[in-house]
């Protein structure tokens, strides 16, 4: 993804990138199968639409609008059918995840998408708990999770995922949050608040999309109805200044995804990305990858890019991901420990 044209300063920046320790607040767990797990997973289930030719899935991968989005990422989804899909597909996440010096992740899970296809829940909590202990022992990178409600599959969707989210016999040990993902357009945030609520009682933080693909008053739903601690993408809250300035004061950062938002037309160019109006009005803003081989990208392009749309050198850089490390749902101990590591990384990086 390195542009070897880039001048000597900037490929200097992607080397610094690639070795940055980082977290990850916004990235989806189906949205993540590389080409390789896709291709595998098609091949082993030929009734499939999804090209089993990694090459194939990069015009498969290209989306003319959101709701065009979301159904070729339904379609991926219907691939993973056996608790072994789901074990597979988290391992090698985690694994791609390390490669980029991720250290921790919070990813997005949809479990109502697999128990409505047949998987059986215990077996899916399982199979995800099993690949996130191997990670964390194998790659060094720890994983949590964030259940999100598909919304637009209804409220059958989000009593389903509440059950899975609160029911202590099921609920899994890496579960820290909960979330509302899919389309925006016609599904309203309110109607979601008795599952938010519940969620919330149970311990868990509130963390839905909201600003993808509507405008500021679905964040300030997500806000004052979801009691969202941070908002993902929250694009459109750069049309509403009180909003912006809600948001600074309140320290609810926005996990920012430029290129996903450009891959689903939510935004029409990367120059046209609000990502600096949200940093001049004090808005915490973490860089996040949302389905990174779907959108041709990673979190260390995820990283350049925002180096370029705002302006960062290395120590910039470092303030970024020190926001993805605050922003996270890691305990004290561990946000000092990753924010130690970003520092010596970044001090060793630029001593003469
Ligand atoms: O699983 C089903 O049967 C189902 C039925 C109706 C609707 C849905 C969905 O809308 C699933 C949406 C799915 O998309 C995930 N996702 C991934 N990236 C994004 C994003 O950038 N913005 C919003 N949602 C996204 C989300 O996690 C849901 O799982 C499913
Ligand atoms: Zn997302």
């Amino acid at each position: 993804m390195t542009d070897h044209r880039d001048a000597p300063a900037v490929r200097d920046l992607h080397a610094f990138i690639a070795g940055l320790p980082k977290a990850e607040l916004h990235v989806h767990h189906v949205g993540s199968a590389s080409p390789r797990i896709v291709s595998e997973l098609a091949a082993r289930h030929p009734d499939s639409k999804v090209p089993t030719d990694p090459e194939a899935l990069v015009d498969y991968f290209t989306f003319t609008d959101f709701a065009h989005f979301i159904e070729v990422y339904l379609s991926v989804v219907d691939l993973i059918r056996t608790p072994e899909d789901v074990r597979l597909l988290t391992y090698e996440v985690a694994r791609d995840m390390a490669r980029q010096q991720v250290r921790y992740a919070e990813l997005t899970i949809t479990p109502f998408s697999s128990t409505r296809r047949g998987i059986d829940e215990r077996a899916f909590m399982d199979a995800i708990e099993d690949a996130r202990k191997a990670a964390e022992a194998e790659f060094g990178t720890v994983l949590r999770w964030c259940f999100d409600i598909p919304g637009e599959a209804g409220l059958e969707s989000a009593e389903e995922t509440a059950r899975l989210a609160t029911d202590d016999r099921l609920r899994p040990e890496g579960l820290v949050s909960f979330g509302l993902g899919g389309p925006e357009i016609g599904v309203p945030r309110p109607q979601f608040k008795p599952y938010f609520d519940r969620a919330i009682a149970a311990g868990l933080r509130s963390v839905p999309h909201a600003g993808e693909t509507t405008g500021p008053e679905t964040v300030w739903d997500a806000l004052n109805e979801l009691r969202a601690e941070r908002i993902g993408h929250g694009t459109s809250s750069a049309r509403d200044p009180k909003l912006l300035a809600h948001l600074a004061e309140h320290r609810i950062p926005l996990e920012v995804c430029p290129t996903s938002n450009i891959a689903t037309r939510a935004v029409r160019t990367l120059e046209e990305h609000p990502i600096k109006e949200f940093t001049r009005a004090g808005v915490i803003v973490t860089v996040n990858s949302d389905d990174p081989p779907m959108f041709g990208t990673d979190l260390n392009n995820e990283y350049a890019v925002a180096a370029r749309l705002l302006g960062l050198d290395e120590r910039g850089l470092a303030s970024l991901a020190g926001n993805g490390v605050e922003a996270s749902f890691l305990d004290d101990a561990g946000k000092a420990k990753l924010v130690a590591e970003i520092d010596a990384y970044t001090a060793a990086w630029l001593a003469p």
